[in-house]
This record gives structure tokens, sequence and C-alpha cells, in this order.
């Protein structure tokens, strides 16, 4: 098969970009190894979409997130995608974090944020009761942001391939060549695409990617992040994004509400070697618990439900390297995008689609793009509501995960959208079964079952995450809830 444009990896720069393209006459692939889109760091991070005050003047990532945080509000809308502008601190526990705290306000003024304030301790506790009494001041950013980070990234990718935008899954790229102008890419399940441009955009391993065809290499350091989430009934101890004064390696340990009303602590920050080290350990878990209770008073640590980790894809310089590589025409890095990089994605996709209508002259918008179909929220809809979604089918009636209230209807739309749900941990991510406070200890049998019904398999062939993830090996002696009984193999659980 031949495309215009093949985008290598489906984190959120890549479902981003694929999905603004989408919006032009333009073939395109959008490949990725996993079993699903957003099994990457855009699965695994803080979800906040940064004000823009971090950054130093003048880098990709300070120009990019300033944009990016404007656009968020627009896109999510078109998405349906949850997204909550809460506003953050940086909270300054004695007078040399609040000189630091003063350097963040004027390096937000020369990066053009708008809304930002230095508070003195009693604002800070009048915003923010739960603050430890040891606060001097902090600086508020009332554009900082909350966004479900893999909803976002599933429902780009959903609209890329509303749009026309041909998802590979399963699809790792182990080579890449150009010959008279054309890429030739070998993927690891044996097929073979062309493409015209490449647009890496491979996460940790995107010095993988370009230095298979470039002589320009890169080298993108993992980065680990831990965290901690905690049950739906703390969501109110903090009411927005609390930040301590940053780090050289990163911007600290926060406390945040999520967008589904937990609460997040976290990350830390560890050079590793491993691409693929998204362990938590009991190191890192017990220095978010000291870090942590030095802005914020009584977080309660015995309502913690689950923990995870997730990898900053570290480039040497520091920055994003988003630039068409020196040596190899056409082929796009968008590489080393550590945080702001979530915040970022919809200035960087724009932008990338920007240089692509450099090349292709004449390029046409597509009449027929159309936004993403909007979900049901059942639990969300008021009596008359829900009555009338039930009445026109009646499984939103039957409520599989009690712990997060979704129904059988929402599960079953889960996986029969474009770039649907085929594992436990799809559906989870998309409708969030097994969320909640079991963990899907409850709803995890039930989703497996709607699965295999749904998509015409064997239970045993239902798999939680990637290839060899299999939850049941096969049936035992006695019957279940379902006519039949199957051995567990796995039990994994993570957010
Ligand atoms: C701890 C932590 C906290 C963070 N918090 C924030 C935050 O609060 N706000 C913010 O703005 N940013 C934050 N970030 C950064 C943000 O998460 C990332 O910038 C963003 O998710 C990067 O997206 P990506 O698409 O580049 O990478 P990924 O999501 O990793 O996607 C890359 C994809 O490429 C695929 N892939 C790799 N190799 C191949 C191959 N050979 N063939 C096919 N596919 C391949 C991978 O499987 C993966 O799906 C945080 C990051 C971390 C780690
Ligand atoms: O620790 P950093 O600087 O990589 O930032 C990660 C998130 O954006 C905030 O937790
Ligand atoms: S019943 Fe679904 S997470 Fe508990």
């Amino acid at each position: 098969m031949s495309y215009d444009v093949a985008v290598i990896g489906a984190g959120v720069i890549g479902s981003f970009v694929a999905r603004e393209l989408s919006r032009y006459d333009l073939s395109i692939a959008l490949i990725e190894k996993d079993s699903d889109v957003a099994n990457g760091t855009s699965k695994a991070n803080s979800a906040i979409v940064h004000a823009g005050y971090d950054a130093e003047e003048g880098t990709q990532k300070a120009k990019f997130n300033a944009k990016g945080n404007q656009m968020y509000d627009r896109v999510c809308k078109e998405l349906d995608v949850p997204f909550k502008r809460i506003g953050s601190l940086v909270i300054a526990t004695n007078e040399e974090e609040m000189e630091h705290v003063k350097m963040l306000y004027n390096r937000g003024i020369k990066n053009d944020i708008e809304g930002l304030k230095v508070l003195n301790q009693q604002e800070v506790r009048a915003l923010e009761p739960n603050i430890d009494e040891q606060v001097v001041g902090a600086l508020h950013a009332a554009t900082c942001g909350i966004v479900g980070p893999f909803e976002l990234t599933i429902a780009l990718a959903e609209n890329a391939v509303d749009n026309g935008a041909e998802l590979m899954l399963n699809s790792e790229v182990i080579n890449l060549t150009r010959e008279d102008g054309v890429f030739n890419i070998l993927l690891s399940n044996g097929k073979r695409i062309e493409a015209k441009y490449v647009i890496n955009a491979a996460g940790v391993y995107a010095d993988k990617i370009n230095n298979l065809i470039s002589n320009d290499k890169i080298e993108i350091i993992p980065r680990r992040g831990e965290y901690f989430v905690f049950d739906k009934e703390t969501g109110g101890l903090v009411n927005s994004v609390i930040f301590q004064c940053p780090t050289e390696i990163g911007k600290g340990v926060l406390v945040t509400p999520t967008v589904h009303g937990n609460m997040l602590v976290g990350p830390n920050a560890e050079n590793i070697q491993d691409k693929e080290g998204i362990d938590t350990t009991p190191e890192g878990i017990s220095f978010l618990r000291e870090k942590s209770t030095k802005t914020t008073k009584k977080i309660p640590f015995n309502k913690v439900i689950t923990s995870f980790a997730g990898l900053r894809a570290v480039a040497t310089s520091g920055d994003f390297i988003i630039r068409e590589s020196s040596d190899v025409e056409g082929f796009i890095n968008v590489a080393g995008i550590q945080s702001p990089g979530l915040s970022s994605a919809p200035a960087i996709a724009e932008h990338i689609v920007d240089m692509i209508k450099k090349k292709v002259l004449n390029l046409k918008e597509r009449e027929t793009f159309v936004n993403r179909r909007e979900q049901i929220r059942f639990m969300e809809l008021n009596d008359t509501e829900k009555q009338e979604v039930i009445n026109k089918d009646k499984r939103y009636g039957n409520i599989i995960c009690r712990c997060e209230w979704i129904s059988e209807g929402e599960i079953v739309d889960a996986i029969h959208r474009n770039a649907g749900a085929r594992t436990v941990d799809g559906v989870k991510r998309r409708v969030r079964p097994g969320m909640g406070r079991c963990q899907g200890g409850f709803c995890g049998p039930r989703v497996l079952e709607i699965l295999a019904r749904e998509l015409n398999v064997s239970p045993q062939e239902i798999l939680k995450s990637n290839e060899g993830s299999n939850i049941l090996s096969g049936e035992s002696k006695d019957n279940n809830l379902y006519g039949k009984a199957y051995e567990q193999v796995a039990a994994n659980t993570e957010e």
C-alpha cells in the first residue's frame, strides 16, 4: 500500500497529527506497534494542560505550550473529551522559593501567558484550605487545565479514522529506507508500505526510528515518573493543580484532581535505561508520600486505589525536536516530546500540517470532514434522558461497572466505534470500567464477556492489553455466571 503520509506512533502526538492531516485530501497511515492507541506515555502522565510559564522564553516548549493551551477548549469540544480549566498554584514554602515563584511569573509574562498572579499566604489559603501552613505565597495560573489524556488520544485516532486515515495496530516499524523520493516502511507483521512523507512520533523510541534512516543521530533517555491514584471520595481535597517549586529535572510532585473526580499525586523523576521500564518502585512511592505532604495536608494514603508510572522522552538538548531531518528529505521528527508535550500537542499538530502544506502544493481541504460522534455518558444524564436512552437501547439500563456506573450500552459503543476497543484495558481507557475502587475485580469478567460476544471470539482470546496478556487459559469444570468457567491466568490492573 502506498500513502501520502505515514505517521509512526499513535500517542497523543501521532494521533493529533493524523487527525489534523485528515482534514485534507491526503492518504494517511497511523502506525502503532502496540495493540491499542494511547498505550505509551500518553496514557501515563499528570494530565495537566500547563499554562505555559515553565519553559524558558524562545524554546520550542514555550512556544508550543502557550499556543496549545489556548486551543484546548475548541479541540476537546470537537472531540467530546473531558477538559476543565481549574487553575494551578506553584507553592512557595520559604522566601527562597518565593523568589523562584516570582521568576516563574516573569518568565510567564515573557511567554505571553495571561491570568498569572503572585498570591500571598492568605490568598492561597482562601483558595485552598488544605495547603500546608508553611506556605508563604504562590504563583496562580488561571489558564491551567486538566484533561483525560487517554480519552483525548483515543478520540483523536478515532476521528482520524472517521476521516479516512488508516490505523495499523500491532505494527512495529522495524526498518525504514528511502529510494527515488519514496519511503519504504517494513512492519513487524511482515507488511511493507510506502509513503511520500514520514512523521516520527514514536515517543521514547523516536531515536531508534530516526537513527534507522538519518546520520543526524539523536538520543532519547527515558525518565520515569511514578504516581498514586486516590479514590473519588478524596477528590475534593484540593480544587486546583498544586505544584511545588520546580527542580533541575522536573516540575516536582503535584497534587491534583482528575477530570473524573479522583485525586492524583506524583510524579518523581528518575533517568533509567529501559524504554519499557514502567514499574512502580517502593523508593519512588515513599518519595511521593514525603514530597506531597510538603504542600498539602491530610492526604489520605489509605485511600490509594492504584499506582502507575510513565516515561518522559527526554532529548539530550532538553527541548522538543520538531523539524525535518537535515539529511533525509520528507522525514519529520517530532521527538523529545516530554512535558509539556500533552499541553503542546494541538499546536504541534497544527505546525506539522503547515510543514506538509508547504510540501504538497494546492492541498485541498476535505469537504466531508466530520467531528467525532458524541458519547452517551449514561450517569451524567437526568432521569428523563436516561429513560429515553434505555427506550432506544435497553443495554444502557444494564450497569456493568458499579464503581464507575458504566452501562453495557457504553461498553458496546466503545467496541464498535472506529479505532474501537479490542482489549479489557482498551475498554477501561475508553469508558472507565476497571478505573474504580475495585480496579475491575467486579466488572472485569463482565467486560471480557462483552468483548468476546461483540467481537465474536472466544473469551480465551480476549487480551488485557498487548499480545500474550490473555486473561483466561481454558475452561474449568465448574459452571459460572456465564454458563462456563475459565481459568484465570492474569489479573493485572492499572489506571
Ligand atoms: C510522568 C510524566 C508526566 C507528564 N505530565 C504531563 C503533563 O501533565 N502535561 C503535559 O503537557 N505533558 C506531560 N507529560 C508529557 C506527555 O505525556 C508527553 O509529552 C506525551 O504523552 C508524548 O506523546 P507521544 O505521542 O510523543 O508519545 P507516546 O504516547 O509514548 O506515543 C508514542 C507511540 O509510538 C509507538 N511506537 C514506538 N516505537 C514504534 C515503532 N517502531 N513502530 C510503531 N509504533 C511505535 C509507541 O508504542 C507509542 O504508542 C508527562 C510525561 C510523563 C512521563
Ligand atoms: O516533571 P516534569 O517537568 O516532566 O512534568 C511532568 C508534568 O507535566 C507535571 O507533573
Ligand atoms: S466495578 Fe468496575 S471498577 Fe469496580
